[in-house]
């Protein structure tokens, strides 16, 4: 198995481990969460009893493919873990996601969570946010206006695509891949982009997380300390 591969499925199956009976568990999406997914479906076959949400239709769909039992919003009053991927981890934990594009329903979720645990492979873990292009959801309508004010805020905004049409998410509005390069002060930041008219939510994700686990090419894993 690839390195990288070996990474995420060993940070993942480690924040499996932390997964009880009666939780409810909030799936996330990416192909570090699809190892954390996997193992659950492993883990509910042998008897492990969850229901679980998921951030994005790919999420869900491989939930029901493993025949985890998924609930909807209106019967729980919160989630007590969220197992989620991450495109880049400070050293405060706070975080960029959104690379696949799900990160509204992310962080719908990992607000809701108890415990949102961070899996992700060594190459995720910076010392400064930035240098992936912070991802941010945008409605359609006027998005030229919106990409305009973003770029104000001293990035370049590049609308993602998807091949030759413009990159659609899970609730119908574009992503803009925010290049920055470094972000000094990610919590202002964070506040900033969210007041721009046209911006759904952006990609931020401060002090949400409560547990860090980076897996290594060699199948270990690293809780981190903060
Ligand atoms: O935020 C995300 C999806 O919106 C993912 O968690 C993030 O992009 C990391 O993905 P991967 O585990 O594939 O590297």
């Amino acid at each position: 198995m690839d390195k990288i591969v070996m990474a995420k499925r060993a940070a993942s199956e480690k924040a499996a481990q932390y997964v009880r009976d009666g939780m409810v568990v909030g799936l996330g999406t990416g192909s570090t969460a699809y190892w954390a997914i996997q193992k659950l479906g492993e883990m509910t076959k042998n008897g492990l009893q969850i229901k679980a949400v998921a951030t994005s239709n790919q999420s869900e769909a491989l939930a029901k493919e493993l025949q985890i039992p998924l609930i909807a919003f209106t019967d729980i009053d919160g989630i007590d873990v969220t197992i989620d991927g991450a495109d880049e981890v400070d050293d405060e934990w706070n975080l960029i996601k959104g690379g696949g594009g799900a990160l509204l329903r992310e962080k719908i979720i990992a607000s809701a969570s108890k415990e949102l645990i961070v899996v992700a492979d060594e190459g995720k873990k910076v010392e400064q946010l930035g240098k992936f292009h912070l991802p941010v959801e945008i409605v359609q309508f006027g998005y030229e206006l919106t990409l305009r004010k973003l770029a104000s805020y001293g990035c370049i905004p590049h609308l993602r695509m998807s091949g030759e049409k413009r990159f659609i998410t899970d609730n119908g509005n574009f992503i803009v891949d925010c290049e920055f390069g470094r972000i000094e002060q990610p919590s202002e930041l964070h506040v900033a982009l969210n007041m721009i008219p046209g911006v759904v939510e952006n990609g931020l994700f401060i002090h949400l997380a409560t547990k860090v686990i980076v897996g290594f090419g060699d199948g270990s894993v690293r809780e981190l300390g903060r």
